[in-house]
């Protein structure tokens, strides 16, 4: 069940130039496959009919060979009025969390050529992916869900946790944590378009209080959708005030958080979903995974076992772990419906 803010949608003032190569990529349609609780086929259900094309085998030989350029990395402030970043968005229910109807953004950002202009130019590459330039943020991907049933499988402990989603998309992963009393929750994608108008509405639809007390930031489910009433809605102060969000290359973020005034303590728990699928990333991703865990840290990494086209993988990425000689993993879980799909835990092998 669908419903929507009343609000006229505001302009998108930033212009950003577009300095990144343009590799397109082609890829297919494939079908969402879980194979886990109802509440994850429900949410895979919901998330299908506008799920991410992944790639064909058409570049199977993806050997890096274009060097792009970093995306800036800058931190995006919450409004004050939080009402405002729900403006004519369409939210919906997935693994009892809200989150915004992606078709309905991606039409309102189709309506002008503002910003990154992520939504017309992945249209008319046809791909979910353009390398340096959109990296798939928009959409929610299957892994995400593996991650929201291995939290509730494990009874995964936040309370004062310092939390990151890294690569988060539509931020499902740092949302949760953020209801289960994580003490902070920083969320990054690639795409400022996405941090804008996916991850902050989501975050800010899943603070809300409205009249029945739902929303209330526990972790309660959310039984049904927020009524037109949350025009009048506010965010609990104390839950946003937890989190930060950041739009950037991963080592631009890294070096943005590392050098910033503001106190930064290393992150307990980092998630990140899907985001190995490009081997070109996977020094900066390392980096930025050691740069910014703190020594007793744990990061929980989701993948399929393969990204056809784009040549990343379980695998591949395991053996850049193992020879970087930093980190020590252990796979937590397989998902073996269709394409195989992994959770890796990685700790430091040096730790306290
Ligand atoms: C396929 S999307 C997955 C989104 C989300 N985690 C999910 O599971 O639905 C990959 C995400 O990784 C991030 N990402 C990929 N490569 C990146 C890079 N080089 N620097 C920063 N972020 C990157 C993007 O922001 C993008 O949202």
């Amino acid at each position: 069940m669908a419903f929507q803010f009343n609000f006229s949608i505001e302009e998108n003032e930033s212009n950003e130039p577009d300095t990144h190569d343009k590799t397109e990529l082609q890829l297919g349609s494939p079908k969402h496959e879980q194979d886990s609780t109802g509440a994850s086929r429900q949410a895979a259900d919901a998330v299908a009919d506008c799920g991410p094309r992944l790639p064909t085998d058409k570049h199977q030989d993806a050997t890096p060979k274009k060097r792009f350029c970093l995306k800036a990395a800058k931190e995006h402030d919450i409004p004050e009025d939080v009402n405002q970043v729900l403006e004519n968005k369409v939210v919906e229910m997935v693994s009892g969390l809200r989150y915004v109807n992606v078709s309905v953004v991606e039409m309102t950002l189709l309506g002008g050529s503002r910003g990154e202009d992520i939504v017309s130019k992945s249209v008319s590459s046809h791909s979910d992916l353009i390398p340096g330039v959109y990296e798939g943020g928009l959409k929610i991907w299957e892994c995400t869900f593996d991650l929201i049933d291995y939290f509730s499988e494990t009874e995964m402990q936040f309370t004062d946790k310092t939390v990151l989603d890294l690569g988060c998309g539509a931020g499902l992963l740092g949302i949760v944590a953020l209801r289960r009393k994580a003490k902070v929750v920083h969320f990054q994608d690639y795409n400022s378009t996405v941090i804008d108008e996916i991850t902050l509405p989501n975050t800010v639809a899943n603070c809300i209080v409205d009249g029945n007390g739902t929303g209330s930031g526990d972790d309660r489910k959310i039984s049904k959708p927020p009524s037109k009433r949350l025009k009048k809605a506010k965010c609990l102060p104390d839950l946003l005030t937890k989190c930060r969000f950041f739009s950037g290359e991963w080592s631009e973020v890294s070096q943005l958080l590392l050098s910033s005034n503001k106190p930064f303590s290393k992150y307990d728990l980092i998630f990140t979903s899907e985001t190995i699928y490009n081997p070109d990333y996977y020094s900066a991703l390392h980096d930025t995974l050691s740069q910014l865990l703190d020594k007793n840290g744990r990061v929980y990494l989701a993948s399929k076992a393969h990204y056809f086209g784009v040549g990343g993988g379980v695998h591949l990425f395991e053996k850049f772990i193992e020879e970087k000689n930093v980190f020590r993993t252990n796979t937590v879980k397989i998902i073996d419906k269709g394409l195989k799909r992994f959770i890796i835990e990685m700790a430091f092998k040096i730790s306290s």
